[in-house]
C-alpha cells in the first residue's frame, strides 16, 4: 500500500507548492489593490466582486470538487487576502455560537473580526456608529416568517443593505449531561422554540418553556444548569461542552434564515441582484394596488411582500418589498421612480448581490 501511496502524495505534494505559490501571489496583488483602495479611500469589502468570483468558480468548475465545496475554499482565499487590506469588523447578535454567527462566516469567510451583540438592536447601533464596518441581522425564516425587529430597526435607522446570506438552520436538544434526566426547563430563542414546537410537544409535552435572547445564551445557561436544557446548533453545543439529546429537532427540515448584511456600503450591480425598500401608502381603497402597478408594468419581480403596522395608532401599514435586479437596473430604476411618485412614504433599503 505505502508504494502506491507515495508517488500519489508527491504529486499532492508538487500540487499543494504551486497552490502555495499562487496564493502568496494573489495576496501580494491584494496588497496592491488594498493601497489603491486607501489611496481614494474606497471600499474594502465589495460584495458585488465577491458574487461574482463564487459565481465564476461554480460556473467554471471542472470537478470532481461539488461547487459549494469550492466556493468554500474561494471565499475563505478571499477572506484571507480581503484582511490584508483590512480586517473587517462585523456586529451579529451574540454570544458566540449564534446562527448569526454561522451567517457571518458564511458571507465573510473565516478572516473577519467578528462583533457580539446582545440584540439586534445592538447590532443596528454598532453599525450605525462606525464602531462595526458591518452588521449581520436575522431577516426572515423559512418557518417563523420575519423577523419584525430587524424590520423595524431598517426603517428607524440609516443603516442600507450591502449583502445577504442565508444558512439551513438545525436545531439540537441539548443539556450539560446529553440527558434529560432531572431536566425541568427548556430555553431557546422565542423563534427557535416555534421552530420546534410540534417536536416538543410530542416528546416533552410537560416542560416548561422558557424564552431567552438567543439560543447561544441558552446554551450558557444549561452549561451552568443541569437542570437546563437548551435549543441551538451543535456549533454552540460544543462551544459550551454540552451533550446532545437529540439532533435535528426543528419541525421542517428544510428550516433556512435569510439574513442581511447591513451597513453604509451601496453596493454596486453583480448581474444577480436584490433591492429592498419600504412603502407606505394612503389608507384608501386599491391604493396598494395601484402602488405596485409600476411593476408589472416594468416586468420587475417582486419576490417578497411584508407588511408591519405603522404603529401611529391607526391602521395603516408599511410595505417591505424585495424585488429581482439592482436599483441602476434600467426596470427597476425606471420602476423605482414610478413606485416613489405613487407612494406616502418610499424608503430604498439598498441593492445587493443575491445570496448563494
Ligand atoms: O477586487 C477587490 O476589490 C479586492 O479587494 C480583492 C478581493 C479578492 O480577494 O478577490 C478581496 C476583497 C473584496 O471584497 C473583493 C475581492
Amino acid at each position: 500500500m505505502t508504494d502506491k501511496l507515495t508517488p500519489l502524495r508527491e504529486q499532492i505534494d508538487a500540487i499543494d507548492a504551486q497552490i502555495l505559490a499562487l496564493l502568496s501571489q494573489r495576496g501580494r496583488i491584494a496588497q496592491e489593490v488594498g493601497h489603491v483602495k486607501a489611496e481614494t479611500d474606497a471600499p474594502v469589502f465589495r460584495p458585488e466582486r465577491e458574487a461574482q468570483v463564487l459565481r465564476g468558480v461554480a460556473e467554471r468548475n471542472p470537478g470532481p470538487l461539488k461547487n459549494g465545496d469550492v466556493q468554500t475554499i474561494f471565499r475563505e482565499v478571499m477572506s484571507a487576502c480581503r484582511a490584508l487590506e483590512k480586517r473587517v469588523t462585523v456586529a451579529y447578535l451574540g454570544p458566540p455560537g449564534t446562527f448569526s454567527e454561522q451567517a457571518v462566516y458564511q458571507q465573510f469567510g473565516s478572516a473577519v473580526e467578528g462583533l457580539p451583540c446582545a440584540s439586534i438592536d445592538e447590532v443596528f447601533r454598532a453599525t450605525e456608529a462606525g464602531t462595526a464596518d458591518f452588521g449581520v441581522v436575522p431577516v426572515e425564516n423559512s418557518s417563523e416568517g420575519a423577523i419584525n425587529r430587524t424590520l423595524d430597526l431598517m426603517l428607524a435607522t440609516t443603516c442600507v443593505i450591502s449583502g445577504e446570506v442565508s444558512i439551513p438552520v438545525h436545531h439540537s436538544l441539548m443539556t450539560k449531561t446529553g440527558s434529560m434526566d432531572g431536566v425541568t426547563v427548556v430555553c431557546a430563542h422565542s423563534q427557535a422554540l416555534a421552530q420546534c414546537q410540534v417536536w416538543l410537544n410530542l416528546h416533552h409535552p410537560g416542560i416548561e418553556r422558557r424564552a431567552v435572547a438567543s439560543n447561544a445564551e441558552a446554551a450558557v445557561i444549561a452549561s451552568r444548569d443541569p437542570s437546563v436544557a437548551a435549543i441551538a446548533s451543535e456549533m454552540a453545543g460544543e462551544q459550551y461542552q454540552l451533550g446532545v439529546v437529540q439532533a435535528h429537532i426543528q419541525d421542517d427540515p428544510h428550516n433556512r434564515t435569510r439574513f442581511a448584511v447591513i451597513g453604509t456600503l451601496n453596493t454596486n450591480p453583480s448581474g444577480r441582484d436584490h433591492t429592498s425598500l419600504v412603502l407606505a401608502v394612503p389608507n384608501k381603497a386599491g391604493a396598494v394596488y395601484n402602488l405596485l402597478a409600476p411593476l408589472a408594468k416594468h416586468g420587475v419581480s417582486m419576490t417578497r411582500f411584508e407588511s408591519r403596522p405603522a404603529r401611529i395608532g391607526t391602521w395603516e401599514y408599511y410595505f417591505y418589498v424585495d424585488l429581482e435586479g439592482h436599483r441602476q437596473d434600467e426596470p427597476v430604476a425606471r420602476a423605482l421612480t414610478e413606485l416613489q411618485d405613487n407612494a406616502a412614504f418610499f424608503k430604498l433599503l439598498g441593492s445587493y448581490p443575491v445570496g448563494l
